[in-house]
């Protein structure tokens, strides 16, 4: 059976392409960047490459730096962390600024930086699923808030939060701003001089990279004491040999994700897929797709049915060769109800029905045409056996 892939935001498949341009950096140029031979120095004009096409593909300064680190979890571990480390230990300001719909990444972290002390606040959302400005400068205390953080899209909603007007309000009441843009870049515009964001993570392998491989945008004249110390690897702001491979992947990755050409296709093609299936899903009794598609990511789909546990429809689509999620795959072990659904008080019962389907360029009209149908039919068989769903109640 043809398998059809619907779970990017979980993870992508390296494009052919990304993968032919790294394929010699894992056979023959393999010599360490920092070795002074023929070998180590044979790599820097690649590594150069990447990292030009990592500062283009979100409009960064050259006077900013990018950190090539191992993932989005690192990332954003390290700002957190180093926020911890040089203002809430060392300064006035010990209080950090969330949202309650973060990924784990993020709000794990803080929850243990919570447990050293920090001053947490984490914002709700509103009633459409976003971080609002207002709730932000009802929150904030000048002066002594030190970081906002709050990403840029959710991974499980696809919804766009206005990180711009938000590090507008961080800036004006001394505060710094992170983004998680993991779910952004390749889908929407990423430009972190337009936004004056002062941090952004990101990881290749949502954009069609390799796994094992990220970025740590930080802002120029802005240092944060690292995450890990041990070699002078990236002028000592990340320690560690680097993946070379890995990172001129992610490149290659990234120029072909953040295009005007590819930004559109997104927008539009792989857009009008995800509407397709929108609409069929709309159509059926008793379902919700959470979040306005004008504020979403032009992927993503978080969808629930009323009457259905979310576990049951995934094992139902993964038999028919579909393979979607109940939300993040960090959370697929969870019955907890999805913290997006509680946050923006969708009744428990629907919480624990929710199916995410995220798409991406490489799906076909074909494709879609097939996951309609199953869908159409699981739905119909599953509500059947199901011993508690009446329709319309
Ligand atoms: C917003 C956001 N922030 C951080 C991460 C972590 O990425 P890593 O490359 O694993 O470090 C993810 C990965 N979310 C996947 C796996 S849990 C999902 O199914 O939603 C993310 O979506």
């Amino acid at each position: 059976m043809e398998r059809i892939y619907l779970d990017n935001n979980a993870t992508t498949m390296i494009d052919p392409e990304v993968f032919k341009v790294m394929e010699p950096f894992l056979k023959d140029k393999f010599g360490n960047p920092n070795s002074l031979h023929s070998f180590g120095t044979e790599v820097h004009k690649d590594m150069i490459k990447a990292l030009d096409q990592l500062y283009a593909g979100i409009n960064a300064s050259d006077e900013s730096d990018i950190i090539i680190n191992s993932c989005a979890t690192e990332g954003n571990n390290t700002v957190l962390k180093g926020i911890y480390f040089d203002f809430i230990q060392n300064s006035d300001k010990k209080h950090i600024i969330t949202s309650q719909i973060e990924h784990p990444a993020v709000s794990h972290t803080i929850n243990f930086l919570e447990s050293l002390g920090t001053k947490v606040t984490r914002l709700p959302v509103s009633p459409e699923g976003l971080i609002t400005p207002d709730s932000l400068k009802e929150a904030i205390i000048k002066d002594e808030t030190a970081l906002v953080s709050i990403m840029w899209a959710n991974n499980e909603t696809g919804l766009i939060n206005p990180v711009k007007e938000l590090a507008k309000i961080a800036h004006e009441n001394g505060a710094l701003f992170h983004t998680d843009a993991v779910q952004a870049i390749g889908k929407v515009k990423v430009d972190v001089q337009d936004t004056e964001v002062d941090f952004l993570t990101f990881s290749a392998h949502k954009f069609h990279g390799p796994k094992g491989v990220g970025g740590l945008y930080i802002r120029e004249n802005l240092e944060l004491t690292p995450l890990f110390h041990g070699g002078e690897q990236m002028a000592g702001k990340r320690a560690g040999t680097v993946n070379v491979p890995g990172m001129v992947a992610m490149g290659y990755a990234m120029e072909l994700a953040t295009s005007t050409e590819a930004l559109e296709y997104e927008n539009k093609f792989v857009r009008s897929l995800r509407d397709r299936l929108e609409d069929v899903i709309n159509s059926l009794d008793d379902t919700i797709v959470i979040g306005d598609r004008n504020y979403r990511t032009p992927n993503t789909i978080l969808a629930s049915f009323k009457g259905i546990e979310g576990e049951s429809f995934l094992w139902d689509l993964n038999q028919n060769g579909i393979a979607a999620s109940t939300g993040s795959a960090c959370s697929s072990e969870d019955l907890e109800a999805d913290p997006t659904f509680v946050a923006m008080s969708i009744d428990a019962d629907l919480a624990h029905t929710g199916v995410r389907f995220s798409l991406s360029r490489f799906n076909t009209e074909d494709e879609i045409d097939r996951v309609i149908e199953v869908v159409k039919k699981s739905v119909k068989r599953l509500r059947e056996i199901s011993s508690t769903y009446v329709k319309g109640e």
